[in-house]
């Protein structure tokens, strides 16, 4: 098996880590043993780079320090865990990569998508993921998961307004229709275990399993 760059996005509370979680399972017991990792964060630098940025008393952030950030904890996780998973031939899962600065900081920030992709460029170089997978589900409906689960705290990011995490969803359709090769949709709006199944059979495909 060769090495494999996987990374799931979407908006708030789509069940991307939930979803995470339950494929790592499933490769491992194909015999696989991924590397599930997530961002901001994964490595010491950029969970503490992570600590800033989602601090909810942050408030004054300037959203050029914000998108900086992230390339930033992006850039170090990158070459600290995620190229040499990669050279090992690893399966590597990540719990949000590039495209939620496309999406978050380009479109819904307003920083414009071709600005944050050329300083996310100079952070990654060449490194695009193999695959990514997309959790579409309305904004809403996902922020009330978020706001109804006990299993995390609520970030400077959860609480922008609805119009934020809507611009949000939108970035993400454009790259949808950008990339049609790399990212692939599933229904997030289903149970764990029906979206659990949609996602596996992409990975399937993907690793040839
Ligand atoms: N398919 C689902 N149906 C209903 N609730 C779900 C589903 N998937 C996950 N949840 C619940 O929704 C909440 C958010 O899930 P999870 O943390 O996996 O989402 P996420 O996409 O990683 O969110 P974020 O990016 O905002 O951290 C959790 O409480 C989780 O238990
Ligand atoms: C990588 C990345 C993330 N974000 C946002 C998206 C979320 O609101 C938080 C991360 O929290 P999660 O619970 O781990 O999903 O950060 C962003 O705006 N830009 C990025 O590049």
């Amino acid at each position: 098996m060769t090495g494999c760059f996987i990374t799931f996005e979407g908006p708030e509370g789509a069940g991307k880590t939930t979803i995470l979680k339950e494929i790592h399972k499933k490769l491992q017991e194909k015999g696989i043993d991924p590397v599930a990792t997530r961002e901001p964060g994964g490595i010491k630098i950029a969970e503490q780079i992570r600590s800033v940025i989602l601090d909810i008393e942050n408030t004054e952030m300037d959203p050029r320090t914000e998108a900086l950030l992230y390339a930033a904890a992006r850039r170090q996780h990158l070459v600290e865990k995620v190229l040499p998973a990669l050279k090992e031939k690893k399966v590597v899962l990540c719990d949000r990569f590039i495209d939620s600065s496309l999406a978050y900081q380009g479109y819904a920030r307003g920083l414009g998508m071709e600005e944050v992709l050329s300083i996310n460029l100079f952070a990654i170089e060449d490194v695009m993921p193999d695959l990514t997978i997309y959790f579409s589900i309305d904004a809403e409906k996902g922020l009330k998961r978020v706001y109804s689960g006990e299993n995390r705290e609520i970030n400077r990011l959860d609480n922008e307004d609805l119009k934020f995490h809507d611009r949000v969803q939108k970035g993400y359709a454009i790259l949808l229709e950008k990339y049609p090769e790399r990212i692939k949709s599933v229904n997030a709006d289903q149970t764990p275990e029906e979206v659990a199944e949609e996602v596996w059979l992409l990975i399937r495909n993907k690793l040839s399993l």
